[in-house]
Parts: C-alpha cells; structure tokens; sequence
C-alpha cells in the first residue's frame, strides 16, 4: 500500500497533473469512458443494486456527464489567477490568489449510488491538478471493478489509481499520508476516517448521512406532495442520503397522505411491485435485517412485504410513530417511511432542533413565508422546499452536510474549490525601499501613524484615485523632509 501511494505521489511530483491542458484532456478522456464504455458500467450498477439500466443512467451517468461538461466548462476560468483589492501599503504590488492542487486525494466511496459517489469528487479534483486514490466500496463490487479495470485504459495510470478492498484494505490505505481525504459513507466510519487523518494533519471532506426530514404543512396539494415524496422516498429502495427519513405533519392529515402515497406507489410500480424493472433491492442480507428490525412494534399502514431470498422489503408507510422507538433512532436507509404525528409547525421545528444536524431538509407548503421560517429556525446540509433530492441536482449548489451529517462540500466549483489551496500571491519589487523605512525598527510614534493611516484609513471609491495620488505625494514629501532619503 505504502508502495503504492508513493508512486502516485511520485507521479504528482513529476508536475504533470497540473497544466490546464492535461486536466482538459483528462477530463475528456474520462467522459470517452462513460460513453464509450456505458454498457459495462450500467450492467456493473444493476448487478451491484438490481437497477434497471435506465434509473442507473438518470441516477448516476447524467450526473457525472454533466459535471464533466460543466468543468470543461469553466475550468480555464477557475485555474486563473485572480487579482486581490490592495491596500495603500501594497498599492503597488502584484498581489492575487493563485488556486493549486493540493497533492494526493483519497476518494472512500460508498455503495448506494456507487459510480456517481466516486467519480463526481474525481471530477472534481482532477480539475483542481490532484493525483487520486479512489477506493470504491466493496459492497458495490461490480462497480469497483469496472472502474478498476476502465480507469487505467483511459487515464493517466500513475496519476489516478483505484485500489479495491474492504475494511482491512481502507485501515492499510489511511495510516498512508495524503493531501486530502474525502470520503462518503455512515457516521461512524466517518469519524475513523477523521482519528485517521489527524495523525498527519489531513483535511478531510466528510459527505455522511442522518434522518432527514420532510415536513408537511396543512396548507397544502397533498395529491403532489405526496408523488413527490414517493418519487424520493423509495427511489434506489430507500437507499439515498438525502431520501426523505421520516414525516412530520398534524395528525389530521396522517391517512390522507398514507393513502395519497399508497395510490402513488400502485401508479409508480404497479400492482405486483417485485415485477417493477423501477424498484431495486436491499443491497445485502446484513442491511435487509437491519431495517426489518426498525419494523418492530410498529403500526405498518401499508406495505411491510419482504422477500429474504431476494431482499426485497415493499414500500412501507408507519403511522404514530412514537419518536423513542428504534426507526426514529437511526438513519432507515431503506423503504421504510414513518409518520410522526406533530402539533404544528412551532412543534415540528422543536423536533428538527432537538435532534442531530441532518444532510438534508424538506418542507412542503402554499405558505411560502412558513417555508422560509423553516429554513430560518432549523439547520441542515441542505434544503428543498416542496420538493425532495431535487437540491442534489444543482451544481452550482455546495453539497455536503453539517454537523453530524458532514463537512465540507462539493459539486461544480465547490469541487473544484475543496481540491484546491486558494494560495495567496504577494509580489513585490526590490526598488521603493524608502517607504519600507516606516515599517523598520527602531518604532516611533510618527511612523506607527503613518502605519494606521496606511493600513487603517478607507476612502470613498470613487474618490480613492486621486486621494491615492494626492497621499503619495503627501508620503513622499514628509519622507524627504523627515530625511528618510
Ligand atoms: N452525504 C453523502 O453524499 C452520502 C452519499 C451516500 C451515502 N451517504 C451515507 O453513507 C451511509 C451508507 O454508506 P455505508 O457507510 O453503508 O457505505 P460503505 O459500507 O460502502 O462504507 C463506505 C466506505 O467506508 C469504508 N469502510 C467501511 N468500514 C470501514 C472501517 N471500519 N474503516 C475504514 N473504512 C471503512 C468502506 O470500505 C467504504 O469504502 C449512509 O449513512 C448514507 O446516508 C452519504
Ligand atoms: C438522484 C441521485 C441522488 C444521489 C444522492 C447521493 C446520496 O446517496
């Protein structure tokens, strides 16, 4: 492993990752990939998740398509350098941030939506000049190897390298020094990542999950909402970071959305639901148990069906969901979706507030005032209103967590930005030392002055110019009388 990381560090020694040029053409050739090699790479998703080839195109090819596209983009933008405001003390320096790589990234992928978790932040920090480890999920074996095997026919082979392999593997590969590490998956395994990256200083992005929630005001189309939470819901079998957790609505409105959500879910997968090409499975027997586990003691509205041998469990509806209870306890990552029953919206944001950070936030309402207060009041990675996921889908969005659902962010220039170190550039000139005078000991009380003025005083802008002139002459003619010259 050692080995390993020490030549791709070698290679991102070699300077070769960093023209604009080469990101270019890298990024082209891993859009070639997905093209040319699409095939393999929806067949290796639907074996991993019992995908139809089309959800995975939508889901997770879109994605990485246009966040290619979009890089290619703006790239020869971002990588310039930008020039800075100046002060009087600086005024005639060259001064301006200069975005650089920041060296070797590790990407931990996770396994739901394993293609796009892995090559969206590869996007990303390729655009920024890195050299990157990826370790694909091992639960999404299919998908690790096909990326395993493709990403060396089209990429630079020293510089981006994919090393598959489970626990013991990721345990190896993190005692290894790197530049960054940006991983996604559980909490749990999060904060091993964060232990691991403290012993040499790394930074990392941490993309987690957590309980989601979806508020639904009373003052609203249930016929839509509910469609839309549907969609969200049990899209990928309950299996997104940003899936809608649980709901939280008056009671009132409880058997009017279960059934609003029963007709949708008829309309969506049709009557024999294990027949949809449209509904995955639970990905392992470990998670398949874990989630009928959170059914215990429930009232299961409707669904509740499951199939070991396939892991198959049905779109599923609790209602009076007592918050102590397990479901309401851990992140479901599953089919299941349980209604908590609340007061009002004062009752609802308590409930938000009272619990851990979540990644994502949803609030459906008319009362566009009332979706805002939401957002005002509550704290979340990110939020839809009257909608769900669809926030995911915004590149000019950051996406990341806060909190226990993550740090960091990434997507679009947000990517581009957590790879990179905005390296800030002063350039100064070796003429001009009179005026460096005022800043040489031995101190006095005229020079700390003139030090306030030139670093303190603001100017209106439209009249800084000829103040500025004014000043200099003001400075240079104190210095020849103070005989500075
Ligand atoms: N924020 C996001 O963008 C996002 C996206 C997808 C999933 N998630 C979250 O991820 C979770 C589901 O993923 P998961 O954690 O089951 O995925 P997982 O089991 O695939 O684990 C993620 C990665 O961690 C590694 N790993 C597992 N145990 C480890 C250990 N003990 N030490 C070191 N590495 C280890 C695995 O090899 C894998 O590459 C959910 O909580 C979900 O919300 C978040
Ligand atoms: C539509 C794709 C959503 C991907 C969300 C990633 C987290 O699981």
């Amino acid at each position: 492993m050692e080995r390993e990381v020490q030549r791709v560090r070698q290679a991102f020694l070699s300077g070769r990752s960093r023209p604009l040029r080469f990101r270019l053409q890298q990024l082209e050739a891993l859009r070639r990939m997905v093209q040319e090699r699409e095939k393999d790479i929806l067949a290796a998703i639907a074996a991993d998740l019992c995908k139809s080839e089309l959800n995975a195109y939508s889901q997770e090819v879109i994605t990485v398509l246009g966040e290619i596209d979009f890089m290619l983009e703006n790239l020869p933008e971002w990588v310039t350098a930008k020039p800075v405001k100046k002060n009087l003390l600086t005024m005639m320096d060259e001064a301006y941030i200069q975005p650089q790589p920041l060296g070797v990234v590790l990407i931990i992928g996770a396994w739901n939506y394993p293609f796009v978790l892995i090559i969206q932040p590869l996007i990303g920090a390729i655009a920024a000049g890195n050299a990157v480890i990826i370790k694909p999920s091992e639960l999404s074996e299919n998908t690790a190897k096909i990326v395993a095997k493709l990403l060396p026919q089209y990429l630079d082979q020293d510089l981006y390298v994919v090393i598959n392999g489970g626990v013991e593997e990721t345990t190896e590969l993190l005692k290894q020094r790197f530049d960054h590490i940006f991983y996604t998956g559980n909490t749990a395994v999060g904060k091993i990542v964060m232990e691991a990256a403290a012993k040499h200083l790394t930074p990392v992005t941490l993309e987690l999950g957590g309980k989601s929630p979806c508020y639904i005001d009373k003052d609203c189309d249930l016929d839509i909402v509910c469609r839309r939470i549907t969609w969200g819901k049990y899209m990928n079998c309950g299996q997104t970071c940003i899936a809608p957790d649980y709901i939280l609505c008056e009671a009132s409105l409880q058997s009017q959305i279960v059934w609003k959500i029963k007709e949708t879910v008829k309309e969506f997968y049709g009557e024999n639901i294990k027949e949809s090409p449209d509904y995955e499975r639970i990905i392992n027997l470990r998670h398949f148990k874990r989630i009928l586990s959170l059914l215990e003691g429930q009232k299961i509205a409707f669904g509740g069906e499951t199939d070991e041998a396939t892991r198959y469990i049905a779109p599923t509806v609790l209602t009076d969901v007592d918050p102590k209870t397990k479901v309401m306890q851990e992140e479901i990552f599953g089919p299941v979706l349980p209604i908590v029953p609340v007061k009002n919206v004062d009752e609802a944001i308590d409930f938000i507030n009272e619990r851990e950070k979540p990644l994502a936030l949803y609030v459906f309402s008319h009362n566009h005032k009332l979706i805002k207060r939401m957002i005002d009041e509550t704290s979340s990675g990110g939020v839809t209103g009257n909608d769900v996921i669809m926030h995911f889908t915004l590149n000019s969005f950051p996406f990341g967590g806060v909190g226990s659902s993550g740090m960091g962010a990434y997507h679009g220039k947000h990517s581009f930005d957590t790879f990179s170190h905005q390296r800030p550039c002063l350039l100064k000139s070796l003429k001009r030392e009179g005026a460096n005078k005022l800043r040489y000991p031995p101190n006095s009380q005229s020079k700390v002055d003139w030090g306030k003025f030139f670093l303190l005083k603001r100017f209106n802008k439209e009249k800084l110019g000829l103040l500025v002139l004014t000043f200099l002459g003001i400075v240079a003619a104190v210095l020849v009388k103070a005989g500075y010259y």
